[in-house]
């Protein structure tokens, strides 16, 4: 399984380089810069409109999207529900972030709404999932969340965790230096959604970029000596490596 795994996520980055595909991202203040930094190194292109009027014309054009819930405000809330009707007509897949909801009931709300529009990928950490599944966001609540929204669920953290339901993988690795970087998840998730352009299989897609993830984020704290040293050894490290660096990371559980 993780010898396959492996072959996948070097194949899937191949063609996401060749491929460069577009991920429209509405994400937060806080992500922006940093998101689209991510894309680049990785081999993808972002775009970052939140405009409504213009979103329509920016997802006809762009491979995936991503809704990020961090810094909701009345014009992103509604570029989020244009998006993703356009994203459904055409085809495209799109991976929903609720970043927060466990802080805000308003936002909670809108999340669950979200999951039942069908998103390809939810991509959470443990608070987040707990509060988005009712319960203590541990596997079970994972695979449930799966079965119900049609999603494959991230949780993500020390080692990450991904299920759709049926299949599921842990992926180990990385540095906790990645907690101590603002939008590390928010991008990781931007990320899966250019991984969701290059492979149909939701589940593979989302498990090969984690294992990118890991890899790139391990190379980098080896040389980082803190936080900020930290973000462009990263940058560095998802924009050269290789197939053969990503070890045997992804297991099942
Ligand atoms: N202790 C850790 N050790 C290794 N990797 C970690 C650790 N904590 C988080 N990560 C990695 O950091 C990335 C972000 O995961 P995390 O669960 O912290 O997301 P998040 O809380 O949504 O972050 P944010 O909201 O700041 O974007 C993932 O790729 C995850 O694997
Ligand atoms: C710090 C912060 N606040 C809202 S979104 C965000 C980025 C991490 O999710
Ligand atoms: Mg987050």
């Amino acid at each position: 399984m993780s010898g396959a795994a492996r072959d996948l996520t070097g194949e899937l980055l191949a063609r996401l380089r060749a491929e460069r595909p577009r991920v429209h991202c509405i994400t937060n203040a806080a992500a922006v810069a940093y998101t689209a930094n991510v894309l680049l190194a990785a081999g993808c292109i972002p775009s970052m409109t939140v405009n409504p009027p213009e979103v329509p014309g920016f997802i006809h054009g762009a491979s995936a999207l991503l809704v990020n819930l961090g810094t909701l405000d009345p014009l992103r809330a509604e570029a989020i529900d244009v998006a993703i009707r356009i994203a459904r007509t055409d085809g495209k897949p799109w991976a929903l972030d609720p970043v927060f909801v466990e802080r805000s009931p308003t936002r909670l709300g809108l999340a669950r709404d979200l999951a039942r529009r069908h998103p390809a990928v939810i991509r959470a950490n443990r608070a987040e999932l707990a509060a988005l599944s009712g319960s203590d966001g541990g596997d079970a609540a994972a695979r449930l969340l799966a079965r119900e929204s049609g999603a494959v669920v991230v949780r993500t953290g020390e080692v990450d965790f991904a299920t759709d339901g049926t299949r599921e993988v842990e992926v180990a690795g990385g540095h906790p230096l990645m907690a101590l970087v603002t939008a590390s998840g928010c991008a990781a998730t931007a990320l899966m959604a250019g991984f969701l352009a290059v492979e149909t299989d939701r589940f593979l897609a989302a498990a090969a970029c984690l294992a990118f993830v890991k890899a790139a984020a391990e190379r980098a704290g080896a040389t980082a000596r803190g936080p900020g040293s930290f973000v462009p050894a990263y940058l560095d490290a998802l924009y050269a490596l290789d197939p053969q660096d990503f070890g045997d990371r992804i297991a099942s559980p």
